[in-house]
């Protein structure tokens, strides 16, 4: 039996002032709160005002933190009721400014997993101690090697862990007691952290080669032995690493990298949602990527997917895409491309000025790309000049400046539909409010892959699926091409942050639809709908059996 205190103090049974008098009378909490007893709509009223009266965003996710640390049901039903104004705040772009100061502002571990590369023997005990007796369904992982935009963090990266949790619940309804965030601090070759008195992270540089490898696979192996039926979704590894722990595992355990497949689908989504505004099709877009790294690379090799799906034969669709990195246009012969960027790599006999391609504006110059995609954390590179450029060429320019968080963008909405006159067919990032320009209303989509991976992830866990694979991810980019009203001019290419919760379903369902005509499901199901309904969770306060 737990006393009263334990159970105060445990978040994902503390219903705070909401005890009722029975409650607090069998479970020795008697005059351990004020009398009057709160229903959550009070609690929620209370907290919310609290929460108007700070003026920093940072102090606003600090006290949002703070129910999260000490009630989780009161957290998220808070959320659901103010899922567009607080997603900016608990998520991106305010949760980098959180990862950069993790350190000084540190109050609590928020039941994350905090492994250390240089002791695998305790990957197990951390694992269950975190867990806490919890069946876990669902760990976001990261090494925080590439958070966001901004780089290398290391421990501090836990936050990214925590964030993404917190949107797989308000978004899907994953249950908060189901989730495990998880960050390996493999140390970190940011100086200013390793220099820093309050760093609470390990002081050593970034452990590499087989060390880092055979840490991640005993991670893995230990996860799924001690969690069944688990979900592992990876967060922010570097250019160096994602795409190989992906590869490794992708066929053997039900494990998604969001920066690879869940921005590739929510990018190609996007895209889909373009098209149907302008009327053309796929297969006669001209594709460049700016920054072709972990997420850059992901979402090309998506868009080829789907242009070969949509019946060009992959030689054709090769010609299609040209992808920009630090070296410019790149080209067989350029030295260091990654094995993702290699398939798209051009050939400098195609181009009589090749040697000159080394920067975006040339690059666009010489191609004429009619979809330009940004992930190179570089802000301000898709210039007047280039867009204009772009616009020229193309009635309905498709350009997605994609980098987070809002500092390094590669353009702002507002400065894109401008430039274009309303021609751009936008989405970014990060949040942009609607612009209005020449009496029409432009409302701009959010390409982030929050948009996606809670619905992917529920109709996973929903399923139990044995692995996913890239018939399931194209289920899930085309899920959202049905939802958005393309009738209306200026309307965004994605469905608004403010149907999150009920296209997640939509997504869920696709997805589901998708691992039970491929025979995946691990167990079988009758009603798709109702597995679906019933892996749901629900932020009300439930009776307490203890
Ligand atoms: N909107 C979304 O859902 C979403 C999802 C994932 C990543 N992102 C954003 O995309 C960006 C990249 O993330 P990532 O995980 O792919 O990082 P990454 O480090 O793997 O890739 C960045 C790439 O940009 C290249 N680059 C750096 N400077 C450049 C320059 N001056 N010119 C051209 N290329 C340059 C790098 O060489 C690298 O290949 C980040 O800002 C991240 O926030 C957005
Ligand atoms: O976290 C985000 O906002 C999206 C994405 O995963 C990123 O790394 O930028
Ligand atoms: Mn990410």
């Amino acid at each position: 039996m737990k006393s009263g205190y334990e159970i105060l103090n445990n978040p994902f049974l503390n219903k705070g002032t909401a005890f009722t008098k029975e409650e607090r009378e069998k479970y020795g909490l008697l005059g351990l709160l004020p009398p009057y007893i709160q229903t959550i709509d009070e609690q929620t009223k209370q907290t919310y005002g609290q929460f108007l009266k700070k003026d920093k965003l940072i102090e606003k996710r600090h006290f949002l933190m703070e129910i999260f640390n000490t009630n989780r049901t009161l957290f998220y039903y808070l959320f659901s009721k103010h899922v567009v104004e607080f997603m900016p705040i608990v998520y991106d772009p305010v949760i980098a400014e959180s990862i950069e100061n993790y350190s000084a502002l540190f109050v609590n571990p928020q039941n994350a997993a905090y492994l250390s590369v240089k002791e695998p023997e305790n990957i197990e005990t951390i694992l269950k101690n975190a867990a806490d007796n919890r069946k876990i369904r669902l760990i976001v992982v990261t090494d925080a090697e590439g958070i966001l935009g901004i780089g290398d963090w290391g421990t501090n990266g836990v936050d990214i862990s925590v964030g993404k949790l917190m949107v797989y619940t308000a978004a899907a309804g994953i249950d908060p007691a189901t989730v495990l965030p998880v960050v390996i601090d493999a140390g970190t070759n940011r100086k200013e952290l390793l220099e820093n008195d309050l760093y609470l992270g390990n002081r050593f540089e970034r452990v590499r080669g087989d060390e880092y490898y055979n840490f991640i696979d005993k991670f893995v192996k230990t996860a799924e032995k001690l969690f069944p039926n688990l979900y592992l979704h990876w967060e922010d590894f570097g250019r160096l690493n994602a795409a190989n722990i992906l590869n490794k595992y992708e066929n053997e355990i039900t494990t998604f990298n969001d920066d690879i497949q869940g921005t590739g689908i929510i990018t190609l989504a996007g895209i889909l949602g373009a098209l149907k505004i302008s009327g053309e099709k796929l297969t006669e877009q001209v594709y460049m990527c700016f920054g072709a790294g972990t997420a850059g690379a992901g979402i090309a090799r998506r868009i080829f997917n789907e242009m070969v799906a949509q019946g060009l034969s992959e030689e054709e669709a090769k010609k299609r895409f040209y992808l920009v990195d630090r070296q410019g246009l790149l080209f067989e012969d350029t030295e260091g491309l990654t094995p993702e960027q290699t398939p798209f790599a051009r050939k400098r006999s195609e181009f009589t000025n090749a040697n000159e391609l080394t920067t975006l504006e040339a690059a666009v110059k010489a191609v004429k790309p009619t979809i330009l995609v940004g992930t190179s954390t570089v802000p301000k590179t898709f210039t007047k000049e280039i867009v204009q450029e772009m616009a020229k060429h193309t009635a309905r320019p498709i350009i997605f400046p994609l980098s987070n968080p809002t500092r390094l963008a590669e353009a702002s909405a507002k400065d894109l539909i401008e430039w274009t006159d309303g021609k751009a067919l936008v989405a970014t990032g990060i949040p942009s409010d609607p612009i209005e320009l020449n009496g029409i209303t432009y409302e701009i989509g959010q390409a982030n892959n929050a948009l996606i991976y809670p619905g992917l992830g529920l109709g996973i866990i929903a399923t139990k699926s044995k692995i996913i694979n890239d018939k399931i991810i194209s289920a899930a980019a085309h899920s959202l091409g049905g939802i958005i009203d393309t009738t209306k001019s200026g309307a965004a290419v994605l469905p608004p942050v403010s149907k999150l919760t009920e296209f997640s379903e939509t997504v869920a369902l696709s997805v589901g639809q998708s691992v039970l005509d491929q025979k995946l499901n691990t167990e079988p199901i009758s009603d798709l709908k109702e597995a679906i309904k019933n892996a749901k969770w629900i932020p009300e306060y439930k009776e307490m059996i203890l």
